[in-house]
């Protein structure tokens, strides 16, 4: 990779005390400048002013076998996340979303309590450099060093000050790159560049993707990718026990010492500088490849503002009209989330009122995306796949598309019978379908593409990355593509970028239809997906289950949503207009009235989240009838989304 501009934008202050006294004890702390102002952090709420402050030997040593140094930070500010000499009592594996953590950070939302304390945060920083220790085997004269990230959200500071204590306690380096997307921080473990402290042994990301405001959570990668549910597990069971130490006076170990440092660096502005080379690559090495090209790009106030000044500008684009470029945690314009139909308006009405040629959405993490055409046509969802697929089976004819479960049955259709490819509709969740497609390839059947209707996509040749940039990359490149895309330099530069692989696959498209005099705006885009028959209506209606209701009988709402969903397939067995989904790896999903519904567990929520497409609404209505009878008598669900539904109008 190519040297960056900003380097390293700073040294956070690291007193390395190498020879401590006999007792593991609390220093007292000088606070020094964060020096913020080195590091361009897209201003807005998070571009911190203020002083920063670090406490690091606060805590005993974690995990006695590996630590070999102790280290003092000195940053200023917020308050040390130890010194807690009584702490809650806390069910880490609840902790566990799939594979990511994920809880609350900010107190106030009514029966939502902080589960991400500043111990519980430091005690998983912990957890994972144990883990990584682990993991690498590394003998202990080389510290590992661990990239660490986070999005827009008002409780990134405390958290990304207290796990980094929790690394740094436990003697590994921390790298800290301020405000970055996901895809990036995996990235991180892939890049050889010392000048960005690069590789990273490990990665973590701060986010709770497209959550709400209080919410937050984590990441991790390491150069084999994100982890997966069991090493969560793993981490949060060691973060129980090193939290359970927290206290322990015992754990002292006089003969340790420190020497790990926290360092600032500006890793995005190199990484979206490797966009653009990617991008320029396989348009033929032309320097502005979207010139003449207005695209509007919508952050919803996360961490995906970037994209705009960073990538596509360089490139020759227009993006003025380009909203909620600015980070801001409490999203004030709308959810940031593909998938959220405020947020799709959002970008449309930018991309009319701008005359543009494309718009750019991207959830809080830029691990999802979507676009909307110059007419104002949305890629959202199963058009999105639809138009992936299309350009993935251009490449690869045949290959297998694995999709999550709510994907529509003319989709299908539109893989199999218009693009010759094989549809695979497994589960929800980014990481099954990449999972499920790394299966298939490992039995013989291949797959080049997994992807989610939430904007979620991971290609092959990106190393099954999830990474909704890069997606965008490929609609630019399909652009572009007629005269001066070259499939074998994407291929090797996409090796090389892991991250927006996706974004900038989109913008390759885009780029080459203009280079080449074919209609204006994105109509290669739009003629990608002709053909693909969309039902007249689309909802998705959740059903949340009151996990304090006495319904539940000191049962887990999966429990519950289970017993739901036996009861539902019971019903629909006893109707003969309804037929069961012959192959289906999760809920429930029936086709009848010319559609079909789908009601199963979201991943994280207790919540059913219910999928319902239809030829006309009246054959919707009688779907959700099914469901509504089905679960009327549980009484700790909230039905009143699917009653209004199905209310005579
Ligand atoms: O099951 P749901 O509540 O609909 O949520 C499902 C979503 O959960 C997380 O956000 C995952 O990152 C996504 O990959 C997944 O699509």
């Amino acid at each position: 990779m190519a040297a960056m501009s900003g380097k390293i934008a700073q040294n956070v202050i690291v007193a390395q005390n190498r020879q401590l006294g006999s007792q593991y004890r609390r220093e007292s702390h000088r606070p020094v400048p964060f020096m913020s102002n080195l590091l361009p952090i897209h201003g807005g709420k998070l571009a911190w002013t203020c002083l920063f402050s670090m406490k690091l030997p606060s805590l005993p040593i974690y995990q006695s076998g590996f630590v070999s140094r102790r280290t003092t930070i000195n940053c200023n500010a917020a308050s040390s996340a130890t010194a807690v000499p009584n702490l809650e009592k806390v069910d880490f594996l609840k902790l566990q979303n799939g594979s990511d953590i994920r809880g609350v950070a900010i107190a106030g939302v009514e029966g939502e309590p902080v589960s991400l304390t500043k111990p519980v945060t430091e005690a998983i920083g912990a957890a994972f450099a144990a883990w990584l220790l682990e993991k690498k085997k590394t003998d202990a004269s080389q510290p590992l060093r661990i990239s660490i990230g986070h999005d827009s959200r008002i409780s990134a500071p405390v958290l990304l000050d207290a796990v980094s204590q929790g690394v740094a306690g436990a003697g590994l380096d921390v790298i800290q790159f301020g405000l970055a997307s996901t895809p990036a921080m995996f990235n991180s473990t892939l890049t050889e560049d010392e000048t960005v402290l690069c590789p990273a042994d490990g990665a973590i990301m701060i986010t709770a993707s497209h959550l709400p405001y209080n919410r937050n959570g984590f990441k991790f990668f390491t150069n084999g990718g994100g982890l997966g549910k069991p090493d969560i597990k793993d981490i949060l069971e060691r973060a129980a026990d090193i939290y359970s130490k927290f206290t322990d006076e015992g754990l002292i170990d006089s003969k340790r010492q420190a020497s790990a440092s926290v360092k600032r660096v500006d890793y995005m502005t190199l990484y979206a500088s490797d966009l653009v080379k990617a991008v320029r690559k396989a348009a033929g090495n032309i320097e502005k490849p979207l010139e003449g090209f207005h695209i509007v790009v919508d952050a919803g106030n996360g961490a995906g503002g970037f994209f705009a000044a960073k990538v596509l500008e360089p490139l020759g684009a227009n993006t003025s009209g380009s909203q909620f470029l600015e980070p801001d945690g409490l999203f004030p314009n709308h959810i940031p989330n593909p998938e959220d139909k405020a947020a799709m308006e959002a970008i449309t009405q930018a991309v009319l009122d701008n005359n543009a040629d494309l718009g750019i959405i991207f959830d809080t993490d830029v691990d999802r995306s979507a676009a909307v055409d110059a007419t104002g046509r949305e890629f959202n969802r199963n058009r999105l796949i639809a138009l992936t697929s299309a350009i993935v089976l251009e490449e690869h004819p045949g290959t297998t598309i694995v999709t999550d479960s709510v994907t529509s049955d003319e989709l299908t259709t539109f893989i199999e019978k218009k693009l010759g490819g094989k549809h695979h509709r497994f589960k929800r969740g980014y990481k099954n379908v990449i999972d499920e497609a790394i299966r298939l390839n490992s039995i013989g059947e291949e797959s080049h593409l997994a992807i989610e209707t939430s904007g979620h996509g991971a290609l092959k040749e990106n190393n099954w990355l999830d990474d909704g940039a890069y997606l965008m990359v490929l609609v630019v490149q399909t652009l572009c593509s007629n005269l001066l895309f070259h499939f074998s330099s994407l291929l090797e530069l996409s090796l090389t970028f892991l991250f927006h692989h996706l974004q900038v696959k989109l913008l390759n498209k885009l780029a080459s239809a203009r280079t080449s005099g074919i209609g204006g705006g994105s109509k290669v885009l739009t003629d990608l997906v002709e053909g693909l028959r969309e039902p007249a209506v689309a909802v998705e209606l959740r059903l949340k289950i009151d996990q304090n209701h006495p319904d539940l009988k000191g049962g887990s709402f999966r429990e519950y949503g289970e017993a739901v969903l036996k009861h539902l397939e019971n019903l629909v067995t006893l109707d003969p207009k309804l037929q069961k989904a012959p192959v289906n790896y999760e809920g429930v999903r029936v086709s009848g009235h010319g559609g079909w519904f789908l009601l199963r567990l979201s991943l994280h929520d207790p919540v059913l989240p219910l999928n319902i497409e239809a030829p006309s609404n009246e054959d919707a209505v009688k779907l959700g009838l099914t469901v509504a009878s089905a679960v009327k008598e549980f009484h700790a669900l909230d039905t009143s989304a699917l009653d209004k539904f199905v209310q005579p109008s």
